[in-house]
């Protein structure tokens, strides 16, 4: 099996590999792989296996425009994961298509993170207040007085004070203490000596933060994601807003685990629909993985089908590279920064048509591949809608035929 993403490692492919497991312990080789799919010869013929290195930690992106496969990559990774031993897959699913990972073990959560999770600087921006306005200063400082007077008790979070917008995040702790609710930072809010203005104004949006069910203070810790079986984080029909404070808390809170040498496993986290968390709360997170991920054995893979909305250091930053079908320029164009490096040629001539193909980069050996993905062994909830599925469109066709005219 050809495995990317793994450097000086023999890819012999030995008689029965075909065979093999999803998830395959490479013939030869005792580190853990994820079965990916085949070479895709230029006459249609499927070749040899291809698998992706579970072993170490790696920072991925999967592109494709709609329909392209894009979710269905991203759960064949999980499931193969599922089998790899040591490492712990959690899917971020912001359309509710990856129910179906629970036939390979997987669980369904509906996510919720304590408040604290989420820096005081950060609240301004999680609730659209301007952080120099007064509301939005009120609710800054009242976070982090909150979180300072438990840092006096030993549980400060260091990164409440950094207000250095989406970059890097400053190493910060998860608090491993009481967290206050959204309620007690209301009353904090409702006691300051703040204008009546400022206060109603931070209120309200504390009152719409608790409305959208993802804040708990009691919330298990994030570290409670990472198990053997994939963890699928429902946030289907979940506002944008709150997922992303749900993937900020999870990304920081596996990433400080893993510095902490609290979590024995090595996460994965599956980040579907990427680009709706760029430019978000979640942002400074996913940086931290993409940039700092690697060292404490946390890896990131984004699919998406606007790569163009994706900022350039999450390509630069990815040895495994998966892309179908693109055709928007400024997507097209975002391939072009992963070819100047390493790769002869023009990637976009090279990019597939088919659904379930893609053209994989492989940072470790400097190659790129036409592959055709493999079949999931478990559901796949995704795929268009079709008008002519509908229930509507169901029974009119029924009440057509039953028409005696
Ligand atoms: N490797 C594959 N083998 C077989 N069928 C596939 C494969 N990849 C995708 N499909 C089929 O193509 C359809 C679209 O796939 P998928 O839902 O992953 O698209 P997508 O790119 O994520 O789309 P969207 O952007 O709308 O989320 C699905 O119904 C799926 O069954």
């Amino acid at each position: 099996m050809h495995v990317l993403g793994r450097d000086a490692v023999s890819d012999d492919h030995s008689p029965g590999d075909d065979a093999a497991h999803d998830a395959t312990v490479g013939v030869g080789s005792p580190l853990p792989t994820v079965r990916l799919g085949s070479f895709l010869a230029r006459d249609g013929s499927a070749g040899a296996a291809v698998g992706v290195d579970a072993d170490g930690p790696h920072a991925g992106v999967i592109f494709g425009k709609r329909g392209t496969g894009k979710s269905y990559t991203l759960g064949v990774l999980a499931e193969g994961l599922a089998d790899a031993g040591g490492v712990a897959p959690i899917v971020v699913d912001p359309m509710g298509v990856f129910g179906g990972l629970s036939a390979a073990g997987g669980r369904v959560v509906e996510p919720t993170v304590r408040p604290d999770a989420i820096p005081a600087a950060a609240w301004p921006d999680l609730l659209g207040l301007d952080p120099t306005g007064g509301a939005g200063s009120l609710l800054w400082r009242v976070v982090a007085d909150a979180a300072s007077e438990r840092g006096e008790a030993g549980t400060l979070d260091r990164g409440a004070t950094d207000a250095s917008g989406p970059s890097d995040e400053s190493a910060t702790s998860t608090p491993p203490n009481a967290s206050p609710s959204l309620a007690s930072i209301r009353d904090r809010v409702a006691a300051s000596d703040a204008p009546p203005d400022a206060r109603r104004a931070a209120a309200n949006h504390l009152r719409l933060a608790e409305s959208w069910g993802v804040f708990d203070a009691d919330a298990p810790p994030t570290t409670s994601v990472a198990a053997g079986s994939p963890t699928v984080l429902d946030l289907a029909g979940v506002p944008e807003r709150a997922s992303s404070a749900v993937l900020r808390a999870v990304a920081r809170g596996l990433y400080d685990a893993r510095v902490d040498g609290d979590l024995d496993r090595l996460p994965w986290l599956l980040v579907d629909e990427a680009h709706a968390f760029f430019g978000s709360v979640a942002e400074p997170a996913l940086r931290t993985l993409l940039t700092r991920g690697r060292s404490p054995g946390v890896s990131l893979v984004c699919a998406t089908q606007r790569p163009g909305a994706l900022p350039s250091v999450a390509v630069s930053q990815s040895d495994l590279l998966i892309t179908h079908r693109l055709t928007a320029e400024r997507d097209v164009a975002r391939l072009a920064e992963a070819e100047t490096t390493y790769l002869a040629g023009n990637l976009a001539s090279r990019l597939p048509t088919g659904t379930g193909e893609a053209l994989v980069v492989d940072d470790a050996t400097e190659t790129a591949h036409t592959l055709r993905i493999r079949e999931r062994r478990t559901p796949h909830d995704g795929g268009s809608p079709r008008a002519s599925r509908t229930t509507a469109a169901v029974e009119s066709a029924i009440g057509e035929s039953e028409d005696p005219r």
